[in-house]
């Protein structure tokens, strides 16, 4: 008998208390900080602890930085209790940012075609998400959609995960034709840049997960 595979969650770049109680409530993996400035989604590390103090439940918390020096993981990390840093950087300061702070390490991978698709994974885990459009203010978070296809019947034997435009109303065809293990989500489940909608988020879980359970 297979056992069933659950696709894991991860909700992106909560700033307020209803949005990250959602994610609490509705069962996410994993609840993301975005420690970008020039995102709508920023949040001083202060502000993660305090949403991070109300109970992430089973979820881990991920702090999410773009080419990061160490002090600036270091400065978050004095306020924020992180689980996971996940960081737009080479695959060697990737390793080094692992070994330096002693924590899981996931790696965000843009894609435009199949033959970009990594080989091998030099941390923890892989985002594979597209490359940010020419005039984008920032390298993530902009509800872009990788074309699915590239990915069908890619199976690396590391863990990965999938994000860009992913919405509660596509994400089960994305689990479909990947097969993806784990989905990142963050602009689909807003109703305005940085605020998120806790019915989107309780119907992007539901559907994500819903592909391969029962
Ligand atoms: O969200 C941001 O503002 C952001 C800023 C800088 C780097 C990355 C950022 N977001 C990355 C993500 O939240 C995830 O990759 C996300 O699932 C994809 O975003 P979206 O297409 O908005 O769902």
């Amino acid at each position: 008998m297979s056992v069933p595979h659950i696709t894991g969650v991860k909700i992106c770049g909560l700033t307020e208390e209803a949005g990250f109680d959602a994610c609490v409530e509705h069962g996410a993996d994993w609840i993301g900080f975005v420690f970008f400035a020039r995102s709508p989604r920023f949040v001083t590390p202060q502000r993660a602890a305090s949403l991070a103090a109300r109970g992430p439940g089973r979820a881990k918390t991920v702090g999410l930085f773009v080419h990061p020096q160490d002090e600036d993981i270091a400065r978050v990390l004095e306020h924020a209790p992180l689980d996971i840093l996940q960081i737009y950087a080479s695959d060697a300061r990737a390793q080094d940012v692992a070994h330096r702070f002693g924590l899981p390490v996931w790696l965000s991978i843009p894609v435009a075609g199949r033959e970009e698709l990594p080989t091998s994974c030099p941390v923890q885990r892989l985002l594979i998400e597209p490359r940010p459009p020419k005039d984008a203010t920032r390298p993530g978070g902009n509800a872009q959609k990788l074309d699915w296809s590239l990915l069908a019947g890619w199976a690396p034997a590391f863990p990965w995960m999938l994000a860009g435009g992913l919405r509660p109303d596509n994400v089960a065809e994305a689990v479909g034709v990947t097969g993806v293990p784990a989905v990142d989500v963050s602009s689909g489940v807003e109703s305005a840049p940085g605020i998120k909608d806790p019915a989107l988020i309780a119907s992007f879980v539901q559907n994500a997960r819903g592909v391969r359970e029962g």
